[in-house]
Order: structure tokens, then sequence, then C-alpha cells
């Protein structure tokens, strides 16, 4: 694994400016250094459920140390508890939930009518699926097979019976894809060495806020890429969000402190102006709740590690600029209005999106307004977008 702060971002600007150095991008993406170690055998489990290593030998030391963060995000994913929908609606955040299941709606369609052009049979691999979040859109989207990885075991155990209920409630005509589900931290592990067919080959890799998580060091990143493209089609498509570096950086530079955020959602990061490749963490906390700590993906980086895989970049565009272009198509916008994914103000009325997009008034002001004061319809509130607009839409397909 490379030194994980010997090249650092130049910052004249903040990010914007900042430089990688190609040469050495180049000769440290070598296939061979690719670790798809797990470190389970050399970790043995406290009673506290904490992992001890029992080998204080340098490089065993690194993996666990390594391992310890894969550890807490499994962890931290278990734990978070499936309310049912109608505790999600009462979140402070429920139009950012809505506007982020609405854009991963219409890039999945997009992909998907994509791939239907070249294919009648769909084979998708969601990578970190979660709980299972976008299921429906798969069934929506008439795939064949569906692979769902997630390194959080309790994750998996409940995408599966989410997807044994939609199954069951399917109507007996209704064809539901067929699905695998399989626990590994995608970072370290191989994928192909784990699938139930060892000749599977995908037509869509779907990476929904995820990769950031592996940007905790080279040989995790890479692995992680390994994972969603090799197994892919001549023609094949990886799509995800994740955070848009230039964006965080920017807010941080901004800002008096380490940190910047508002009322929903926070960003901090341990100091300003250092900004290495790889393992440059800071901590994110949703509605109060601190998340596993997140590593920034340095986009330039990321397309030039992706080429190893055949990949070429299709488009990457910030959030803004993906709801933007899309809702000027009148389905998708039909698509927003159903999935309750900006907000309709008074929360009775009913009536067209505000053509100037999210974001427009103040989550604080909205309780005390009077309500006869018309108030742009159908917006989430700023906070929820300033949250929202960190992340980025992108899409890469295999080379032939
Ligand atoms: C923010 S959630 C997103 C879940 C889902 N993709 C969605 O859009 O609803 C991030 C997911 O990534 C998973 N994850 C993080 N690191 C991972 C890794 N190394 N391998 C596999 N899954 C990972 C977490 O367990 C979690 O389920």
């Amino acid at each position: 694994m490379m030194a994980q702060n010997s090249r650092l971002f130049e910052m004249d600007s903040p990010y914007a400016d900042a430089k990688v150095d190609k040469d050495s991008i180049g000769s440290s993406f070598d296939s061979s250094q690719t670790s798809t170690s797990s470190s389970s055998s050399s970790v043995k489990r406290r009673r506290d459920g904490d992992e001890e290593d029992d080998d204080h030998s340098p490089s065993k030391k690194l993996v666990t140390e390594d391992s310890l963060h894969s550890q807490k995000v499994a962890t931290h994913y278990n734990k978070i508890k499936e309310c049912g929908l109608a505790e999600r609606n009462k979140s402070r955040i429920v139009y950012m939930r809505n506007f982020n299941n609405w854009l991963k709606s219409v890039l999945i369609a997009e992909i998907l009518d994509k791939v239907r052009q070249k294919r009648r049979e769909v084979t998708v691999l969601d990578l970190g699926c979660g709980k299972g979040g976008d299921l429906l859109k798969w069934k929506k989207g008439r795939i064949d097979k569906l692979v769902c990885a997630d390194i959080a075991a309790v994750s998996i155990e409940q995408c599966q019976q989410r997807y044994n209920d939609v199954r069951r409630r399917g109507h007996p005509n209704d064809r539901t894809f067929s699905a695998e589900f399989i626990t590994a931290d995608c970072s370290r592990e191989l994928l192909s060495e784990k699938l139930q067919d060892p000749e599977l080959q995908f037509d869509v890799c779907s990476c929904q806020f995820v990769y950031h998580y592996s940007f905790e060091s080279e040989s995790q990143a890479d692995t992680m890429l390994r994972n969603a493209c090799e197994r892919l089609r001549p023609g094949g498509f990886f799509i995800g969000t994740t955070p848009d570096a230039y964006e965080l950086v920017k807010r941080l530079e901004e800002s008096d402190s380490n940190s910047f955020g508002n009322e929903v959602f926070s960003v901090t990061f341990q100091k300003k102006g250092e900004y290495p490749l790889f393992g440059c963490q800071y901590d994110f906390s949703l509605e109060g709740v601190v998340n596993v700590p997140e590593f920034l993906v340095y986009f330039p980086l990321f397309v030039e590690m992706a080429k190893k895989y055949n990949m070429r970049l299709v488009y990457k565009k910030t959030f803004k600029e993906f709801f933007e272009e899309k809702v000027k198509d009148g389905k998708n916008k039909d698509l927003m209005q159903w999935m309750q994914a900006l907000e309709q103000y008074p929360p009775d009325e009913r009536g067209q999106l505000s053509s100037s997009g999210p974001g427009e008034y103040d989550h604080a002001k909205r309780k005390a307004a009077d309500p006869a004061v018309r108030r742009p319809l159908g917006t989430l509130s700023k906070s929820e977008w300033e949250a929202t607009s960190i992340y980025l839409v992108y899409v890469f397909e295999k080379m032939s």
C-alpha cells in the first residue's frame, strides 16, 4: 500500500486547483498490488464485541487497524433500526430522503433503458445494497437477476426479507427477478469468489452512497472498484452516488472552523488544508446522529483508477445538475410528485413544482409561517438542500 500522506493536494485555491500526480498514479495502480485478504483470521472476538489482535507484527497490525474501520461501518449499519414508513415520514429529512430516492429511480431507469437497447436479460449487482432500499426500483425496471452485497450482515438479512415480501406481494403473473445475497467487505474481499455462478456477468453495477467508504486506502478503493467492474459485460454500466469532494472542501475552506453544516447535517474534518488522496477522513452526522467516518473521493483519481478495469466515464453530475436536467422531463417530474420528493406547502395543497428548484426557503421558518402566505410550492427546505447538494452522480461504461 502506498504511503497515505505522500501525495497531498496542492491547495492554491480550495481543492479546485488540486493536482494529482498522474505518474505516481500510473505506477501505483498495478493489479498485483490489489489486496483481497480478509483480516478475520488474525482477529479474535472479545466478550465486549470489539476486536482484538493477538499478533503484533507490523503487517498484521496494519491490516487489523485498517479493518477496524470496516468493523465500525458494519456495526453502525447493522444497528440502524428498520423503522416503518410512518416513522420515516416524521423525520425532518423526509423530503431529502424522498428526493434521493427520486434521483436514484431516475438514474436506474435511465441506465436500464440503455441496457435494454442491447440486451433482453438484465443482471444487476447492487454493491452496498443496505436493507434493500432499491429493490422496488429493480422490480420496476423488470430486471432478471440481482446480486445484493453488503458488509453489514443484519442489513443483508433485512434485504433478503424485504425481497421475499416483494416476491410474495407481487401479482402471480408478475415475475420478480431472482436474487442472491452476499455479506462481504467489498473493499477487501472479491465477490467473484463468492458468487453462486462463478461465470456470472453483470449488465449494471449500482453503488449508491457507498464508494466513499472504500477511499480509506488505495487497495480498498481498488478492490471495491474491481468488484464493481470486473464482471461487467462490455457495454455494461457502473453507476452510483457519492459525496463531491470539491463541494466538501469548498464548504470547509469557507467555514471558520473545521466543520460546516446546519440543523439537519454537519461535516467535520480533522484539519484544513491537507487532503491526502486516500484516508482523508471526515465525520458526517445527519439529524444529530454521527455516522461512521467517511473518506474524500477525489474524482479525477477515481476516473484514473477505473481505467484499469476498462471503464470510461460517461458523465459526472452534481445532484443539482442532475435534478435540473432530469426534472425537465415530464415523466420524471410526475414521478417526483408521486414520490413526494419535494414538499408541498401548505402541506395539503396540490400544486405545480417550483420552477426555481429545491432549497429556496428556510426550514426553520416553515412551522412559524402564516399559512395564508404562499411559499414556493414543492421545495426541499434550504437545510435539506444544503445537505443533499453535497453529492454527485456518476456513470461509467465498460469498453469492449
Ligand atoms: C448509506 S448506505 C446506502 C445503502 C443503499 N445503497 C442505499 O442507497 O439505500 C451505505 C451502505 O454501504 C455499506 N458498506 C459500507 N462499506 C462497505 C464495504 N466495504 N463493503 C460492502 N458494503 C459496504 C454499508 O453497510 C451500508 O449498507
